[in-house]
């Protein structure tokens, strides 16, 4: 059998074709699996009252440290604590970060195993709550809005700076990068996702996601798109399904590893494989095969049946998450997906964080409080100190290092940490330039240009109304919908979708005003940001300055043609597609 022999095709008559190709294996994993599901369901149907009950009985005491900590949005409880270990290092060094966390944890196991002296770790522990104590001192006695003007990102500034003087990073790269963003999805089934194939993980898979930012009028966005009778959007918004916990890592990495060691030594064995294609098999499939996605939950969110009814139909997955979440996400899509259309709507940064604040403050946790009970200051300044103490590459200016940009390892790991230490990133999320980069990387990488993958806009220009801000939303749902068939939904219903949209303006419910310092000293930290944001599109206006008194609404990119107007980009992926080699 060839190697990509049990590639599936799906079949309108029957839809069972998969279960017919799976390996022995699997179909054991498989049935273990449904027979724990079965377990489970009964168990949950019998017990479920009671331990719904049980549940909401328990008292849930939290303390602030504990609130701020945790920071409970919906996403902020999905975070996994950490990443899984590494097979092999990719050719593109995408999983570089999981070795560095091995081997760090290697070196934390070794010292816990030293460490017998139960009295030592008691004391530790105490040793710990006094420098917190200490901590909290030293933080309540400091005027954060002093502090926070100190405070910058020159290390990220400078990493911009060079990687957007490197040409390099502006080139489509081989497709045989593309090649490594295959799936294998955790049934071993191998996978081979193709734009063209009218195969269950075609209409099972996001036709174009709106990957963010968080607090920059998504909902109101995921509103107005899916007026149009052909835009299906998913079981509901924000189904966070490229996030890490969707992938569901701990539970697939060990069984996966296992397995895919042992085909690998059947395939040299039998060689089915010579030493070359075993080594792009490996490269392949160590990081994707963790991001290949349950397929229970492609299911559920992106209905097949009705989504193959509908041949113009494209779905839809908003989830604001996504952009922050570099580079798992991207992985996750790119490997999933990796025709996907996107589309990213941004906010002044200032305003963005301040209303991420606002939001944190009016949602109600199980004790009646809000999720995070200080200042907006204060809020900040500790994002601001998580930001400047994370260990390796921190992104505050250090000894030594101030000359230095980070690398793109760095980064991504520093970002990780980051991520873990303070999820809902405040002051991260408004970093727009870095983040985007790292998505037009990733785009470039698989072959795809992103002037025809991605479009982004502003919530200030869809604000504002008027024909203008119609025209956009159109213009948007144009881009993504198979030719001829936009004409469903006129301009100004989606501008009516898109006002009614707005669930609840936190921002007024009954908050204080943004003090003038601290919205001059945010304007100041994001200026140099908005900057390489502006230089990153190629458009001044991108810059986000107060005074701007342009109206003009935003598009990104300002000239583009018809190219990417199709369901699929067709282009490379046709040709050069994942399956092309084999
Ligand atoms: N139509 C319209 N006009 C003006 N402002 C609007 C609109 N739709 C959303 N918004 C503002 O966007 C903020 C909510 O953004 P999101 O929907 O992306 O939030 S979330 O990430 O999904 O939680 C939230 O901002 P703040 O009110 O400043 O907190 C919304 O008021």
């Amino acid at each position: 059998m060839s190697i990509r022999g049990r590639k599936i095709r799906n079949n309108n008559n029957n839809n069972n074709n998969e279960s017919t190709v799976k390996s022995s294996a699997s179909s054991s994993i498989m049935r273990a699996t449904s027979a724990q599901s079965r377990t489970m369901s009964t168990l949950l149907f019998t017990l479920g009252p009671a331990v719904l009950l049980l549940v909401l009985l328990r008292p849930m005491p939290m303390s602030i440290d504990q609130e701020v900590n945790t920071l409970v949005s919906q996403e902020t409880r999905l975070m996994p604590t950490k990443l899984p270990s590494p097979v092999v290092v990719n050719a593109d060094n995408t999983n570089l970060i999981h070795q560095k966390k091995t081997e760090e944890e290697k070196v934390t196991a070794e010292d816990d195993e030293d460490d017998d002296d139960e009295d030592d770790d008691d004391e530790s522990t105490e040793d710990d709550k006094a420098n917190k104590d200490e901590d909290d001192k030293v933080n309540k006695n400091q005027d954060p809005t002093a502090t926070l003007s100190t405070f910058h990102t020159d290390p990220i500034l400078r990493y911009l700076e060079k990687e957007l003087s490197n040409n390099q990073n502006f080139q489509i790269q081989d497709s045989k990068v593309y090649q490594q963003a295959n799936c294998i999805v955790p049934d071993d089934q191998e996978f081979c996702p193709s734009p063209d194939s009218d195969d269950a993980w075609r209409l099972r898979t996001p036709g174009f996601l709106i990957i963010g930012a968080k607090k920059a009028g998504t909902t109101s966005f995921w509103q107005s798109l899916t007026q149009h009778p052909d835009i299906v959007g998913a079981s509901r918004k924000e189904i966070l399904f490229f996030t890490q916990v969707q992938f569901d890592f701990a539970k697939y990495t060990k069984m996966v590893d296992e397995r895919l060691a042992q085909r690998m030594t059947e395939l040299l064995d039998d060689k089915l494989v010579d030493s070359d294609l075993f080594q792009h098999y490996a490269n392949a499939s160590a990081f994707q095969i963790r991001v290949a996605p349950s397929r229970a939950d492609l299911v559920t969110n992106f209905p097949r049946k009705t989504l193959r009814n509908r041949p113009n139909a494209v779905s839809l997955d908003a989830t604001p998450e996504y952009l922050f979440n570099f580079p798992t996400s991207i992985k996750a899509i790119m490997c999933t997906c990796p025709w996907v259309k996107i589309i990213i709507i941004l906010r002044n940064p200032t305003d963005r964080v301040w209303s991420h604040y606002n939001f944190l403050q009016h949602v109600r946790t199980n004790n009646g409080k809000p999720p995070i009970n200080m200042s907006f200051e204060e809020f900040i300044l500790k994002d601001a100190k998580t930001m400047s103490t994370l260990d390796i590459s921190s992104f505050q200016k250090t000894e030594g290092k101030d000359e230095q940009a980070l690398s793109e390892e760095d980064i991504v790991e520093a970002w990780f940490e980051y991520k873990q230490e303070f999820p809902e990133g405040p002051l991260g999320r408004s970093m727009y330039a870095l983040q985007i980069h790292q998505w037009f990387k990733e785009l470039r990488r698989i072959g795809r240009e992103p002037k025809n993958a991605v479009r982004i806009v502003r919530l200030e220009d869809l604000k504002r109304g008027g024909k203008k801000a119609a025209q956009i939303l159109n213009e948007l749902a144009d881009w993504v919908l198979p030719n001829d068939k936009h004409n469903a939904t006129s301009p100004i219903e989606y501008l009516d979708a898109f006002r009614h949209g707005m669930k609840t303006n936190y921002t007024k419910l009954g908050s204080p005003q943004l003090s003038q310092d601290t919205k001059d000293i945010l304007d100041r930290l994001y200026a140099p940001h908005n900057e390489l944001l502006a230089r990153l599109l190629g458009d001044d206006r991108w810059r986000y300055s107060r005074d701007d008194t342009d109206e003009q609404p935003l598009v990104w990119p300002a000239n583009k043609g018809r190219e990417g107007n199709t369901v699929f980009e067709r282009t490379s992926i046709d040709q050069k597609g994942p399956c092309a080699s084999r």
